[in-house]
This record gives structure tokens, C-alpha cells and sequence, in this order.
């Protein structure tokens, strides 16, 4: 036994023997590492806690591939988002922090430690290199995906801020104002998002919290968003979940087994037209919006009215022209005095893709509570995420014809908005792995955006 671990002093001693175990668990990890990327579950593990296999709970997505995660994969229970401004100009300091957040997202989705030390190890003088939250817990299927927005390019006078003007996609535009916006601008844009995702809200949050450390002297949080109950199903495995109207939401939602569909609205295809987004190929665009739901005015409407205005049955989720929940809806069928089922104000009838131009688009979105206002009525709705493989024809469009149109809105109010550039992913086996086992990026090592730079 060492002097420290015989020590009087607890801490000493507690220390000793986790170094100890740093020690004995480092071949373990580098396993650990492999293990995870292979997809399967492994308890969260850092250099003083080697891996142990667990439940199914415990599930890891790949983070490197030709897509970011967090995308077409299926969309896990929590989300906790965090846009962010940048602070320095100084355009290597933000290839820095893109690569530091490679590191730390390539690590944490596979249940490791945001550092290679962990919470509880590491220089005892020194904070330590993860926050410490997350680590007794599972991966917990956390995804991290990034994005840039139109501001990382050119700034509200259009002067380039990081010699990336030549590189601004025409489709990462400035959304519209749609009728009926109350957009509040603390919730909204941003230089950078990151979205995590996961079966557990404290693994998300423990992901976002250590990214946003790492941005110390580089970016500063924005805004955030917690959201919890999926609002969309992004696979045919999944069940569909509801909203807080209570309707079923997700039936008709791109699913990641429609190969060519996801293909053709999600994925920004190579030899597209714009020169200047070469570097978006394989990636996608994020689109969010805050939607506040008026659920105490909802509850007061009646169930013929609430399903006359989703254009949906509530139990089932079937439209009302007829069938089950995965029937098409038929907008021509009409019932007494020739009044369309599907009414032409609803919300299935609106985003439909037979009134889009055959536009569909991957909707990620979650429920949101977020306290209640001074006449104590819920602050909550629902967290709108889409990915789409351009704006302009997969969303502003829609967009438009939903503010105008649709009978929901009188229950809804957008106040918040962010449209992203999602690149594509970190080519998988290129990440440099240490000695350890564990994923680094150097200053030669891909990172997350790397094309956008090149
Ligand atoms: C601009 C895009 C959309 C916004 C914003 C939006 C907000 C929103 N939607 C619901 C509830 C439901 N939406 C449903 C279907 C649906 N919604 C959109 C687009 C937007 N929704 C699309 C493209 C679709 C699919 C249309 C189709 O192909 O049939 C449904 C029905 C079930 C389903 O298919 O998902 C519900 C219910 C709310 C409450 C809301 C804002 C708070
Ligand atoms: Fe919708």
C-alpha cells in the first residue's frame, strides 16, 4: 500500500486509490472505446472507472460517420439544446474550440468522461476535466450534433467575421417574418448550436454543461432549451408519441427507413448548384422553432373542434376521411352539405405534401414546460426541430402557409427561431485515439465543420 493511501486524511486516501484504478482500468477503456463504437451499451467511463456492460438503457450511437448522429437516428426522449455567440475573432480559436468540442462529443456519446481524468481524478489543484454529473450514469443514447448559423459568417453589417463569407450557403438565409411571429430575440439565432440528445435529461445536460465549458474565452451561451416527450418518431420501430395538444405527432414524419426520401429532403446532395456549399455535402439544415401552445384555451375547445383543427382523430391519430393511424389522408372525400372531412384550414390538410410541392421534411421536436406566466397559464408547447435539405423549399414555404392558414394558430405563437448549417460527419476511423484508447483531435485531426475551413 502508498503512503497516500494509508494516509489520515480521506480525501488523500480516496485519491490514491482512484489513481490506482486509473491505472489498472486503462486497458479496459481503450476497449470500452471500441466496444461503444461498436454500438453497444457501456456504463460511462473515465479514467478512474472502467467500463462495465449494462442494460439496454445503455445504448451508444456511433458519433463519427458520413452524417452527424443525432439526425435520422431515432429520436431519443430528452433534448437539451444550447445556441452560442462567439466571442473571439480570432479565426484559429474557433477551429480550436470546434476541435475541442470534437474531442469532448466524440468521448461523451460513448459514455466516456468529457477528459481523459474524469471527475473525481486528475491534478488535485486543478478543476477537474468533467463536471462530474453523469458518472455512475449510462450513455443513455446520447447524440451531440453541431451547427452554424448565418451570423458565424457575416455579421447584422455583412462584414466576414472569419473569412467565411465566400463560404455562406444562399440556403442558410435570414428567415422571414412569418404572420403571426412574436419573436423574442434572446431565444433566438446564434453563431452555433449544438443539440444533445438522450434517454436521460442529465446525461444531455451533463453534455451541453461540459461543452459549454470548453468554450470558455471562445463562445458564450445564447439561449437553451430543455425538451422532454419526443414529438416525433423518426423510425418505424418507434411508437408514435403525442404532443401536449394530445395528439399522436410524428405518424406522417419522415422515417430513417425511407432510404431515398431521407435522401432527397435531408441530405445536402454533392454538385449542387451553390459553389459556396460544397462543404454542406452530406450534411443537412436545422430548422428550430419555440412554439408556445395556448393549452389552457385548448382544454376549453371541444374534442370535434380540436380534431377539426388537426385534421385527426385523438385516440387513434387516423384522419378524418377515414381508415387507421398509417392511412393516407383522402382530401377529397366530403361529408354533408360537400364539406371536405379533412377541413381546408386543418393542420394535416396544410403540411400535407400534396399542398407542399411533394415537400416533406425530418421533424425532431419535443415538449417544453417552462414555468407559467403572471396569470399562472402554462409557459409550454412544443420545441419544433426539422431537418431539411434546404429552407427555402422545405420550410419558409410551409412556413408561410401554416402562419396564414392553419386553424392551430389560434392556439400557437412562435417565440423563438434559429435556422442552422449542419455539417456532415467526422469521417469515421479518423479521429486520432491516445494512448488510452480515447478519441483526440490534434491541431491535424478532422473536426466537426473541418470542410467549412479548408
Ligand atoms: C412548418 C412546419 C410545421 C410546424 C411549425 C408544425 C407545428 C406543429 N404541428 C403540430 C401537430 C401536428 N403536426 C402534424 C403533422 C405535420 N406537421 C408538419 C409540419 C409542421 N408542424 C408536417 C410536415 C406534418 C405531416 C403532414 C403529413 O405529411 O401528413 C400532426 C399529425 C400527425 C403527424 O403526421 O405527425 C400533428 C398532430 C403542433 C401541435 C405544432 C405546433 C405546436
Ligand atoms: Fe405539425
Amino acid at each position: 500500500m502508498t503512503e497516500a493511501e494509508q494516509s489520515p486524511d480521506p480525501r488523500q486516501r480516496e485519491r490514491a486509490g482512484l489513481s490506482r484504478r486509473a491505472l489498472l482500468g486503462g486497458g479496459l477503456l481503450g476497449a470500452a472505446a471500441v466496444g461503444a463504437a461498436a454500438g453497444f451499451g457501456t456504463a460511462r467511463a473515465t479514467a478512474a472507472e472502467p467500463a462495465v456492460a449494462t442494460d439496454a438503457a445503455a445504448g451508444t450511437f456511433p458519433f463519427t460517420g458520413e452524417h452527424q448522429a443525432g439526425i435520422v437516428t431515432p429520436a431519443q426522449d430528452r433534448l437539451y439544446i444550447a445556441a452560442f455567440d462567439v466571442t473571439t475573432d480570432d479565426r484559429d480559436d474557433l477551429v480550436a474550440l470546434l476541435q475541442r468540442w470534437t474531442t469532448i462529443a466524440a468521448r461523451v456519446t460513448q459514455g466516456l468522461s468529457a477528459g481523459p481524468f474524469g471527475p473525481a481524478a486528475g491534478p488535485y489543484d486543478a478543476p477537474p476535466d468533467d463536471t462530474g454529473e453523469a458518472l455512475d450514469l449510462p450513455p443513455a443514447g446520447l447524440t451531440v450534433t453541431f451547427g452554424f448559423g448565418r451570423s458565424l459568417f457575416v455579421d447584422a453589417d455583412g462584414r466576414d467575421r472569419f473569412g467565411l463569407a465566400d463560404r455562406l450557403p444562399d440556403a442558410l438565409l435570414e428567415l422571414p417574418h412569418f404572420p403571426a411571429d412574436n419573436l423574442d430575440p434572446a431565444r433566438s439565432d446564434g453563431d452555433l448550436v449544438v443539440q444533445a440528445c438522450a434517454d436521460d435529461p442529465q446525461v444531455a445536460v451533463h453534455a451541453i454543461r461540459n461543452l459549454s465549458r470548453a468554450a470558455f474565452g471562445a463562445a458564450t451561451i445564447r439561449w437553451t432549451q430543455l425538451g422532454y416527450g419526443r414529438t416525433s418518431s423518426t423510425s418505424t420501430a418507434q411508437r408514435t408519441p403525442r404532443n401536449l395538444f394530445g395528439f399522436k405527432d410524428g405518424t406522417a414524419n419522415l422515417k430513417v427507413e425511407e432510404t431515398a426520401a431521407v435522401d432527397e429532403h435531408v441530405w445536402v446532395p454533392a454538385g449542387q448548384d451553390d459553389p459556396k456549399a460544397t462543404w454542406m455535402t452530406g450534411g443537412s439544415y436545422l430548422v428550430a422553432r419555440r412554439i408556445r401552445m395556448q393549452i389552457e384555451t385548448w382544454d376549453r375547445t371541444s374534442l370535434r373542434e380540436q380534431e377539426a383543427l388537426v385534421g385527426r382523430t385523438k385516440g387513434e391519430g387516423a384522419p378524418l376521411s377515414g381508415g387507421t393511424e398509417h392511412t393516407e389522408p383522402d382530401f377529397t372525400v366530403t361529408g354533408r352539405d360537400d364539406v371536405p372531412l379533412v377541413a381546408l384550414n386543418s393542420h394535416v390538410r396544410l403540411a400535407h405534401p400534396t399542398q407542399n410541392d411533394g415537400v416533406r421534411m425530418l421533424r425532431r421536436g419535443y415538449n417544453f414546460t417552462d414555468g407559467n406566466d403572471a396569470l399562472g397559464r402554462l409557459d409550454a408547447g412544443l420545441f419544433f426541430i426539422a431537418f431539411v435539405v434546404d429552407p427555402r423549399t422545405h420550410f419558409v414555404p410551409m412556413q408561410n402557409r401554416l402562419s396564414r392558414d392553419d386553424g392551430l394558430m389560434e392556439y400557437l405563437q412562435h417565440t423563438g427561431s434559429g435556422l442552422f448549417a449542419v455539417p456532415p460527419g467526422v469521417p469515421e476511423g479518423s479521429l486520432v485515439v491516445g494512448s488510452d484508447g480515447t478519441p483526440i483531435t490534434t491541431g491535424s485531426s478532422p473536426f466537426v465543420g473541418q470542410a467549412l475551413f479548408a
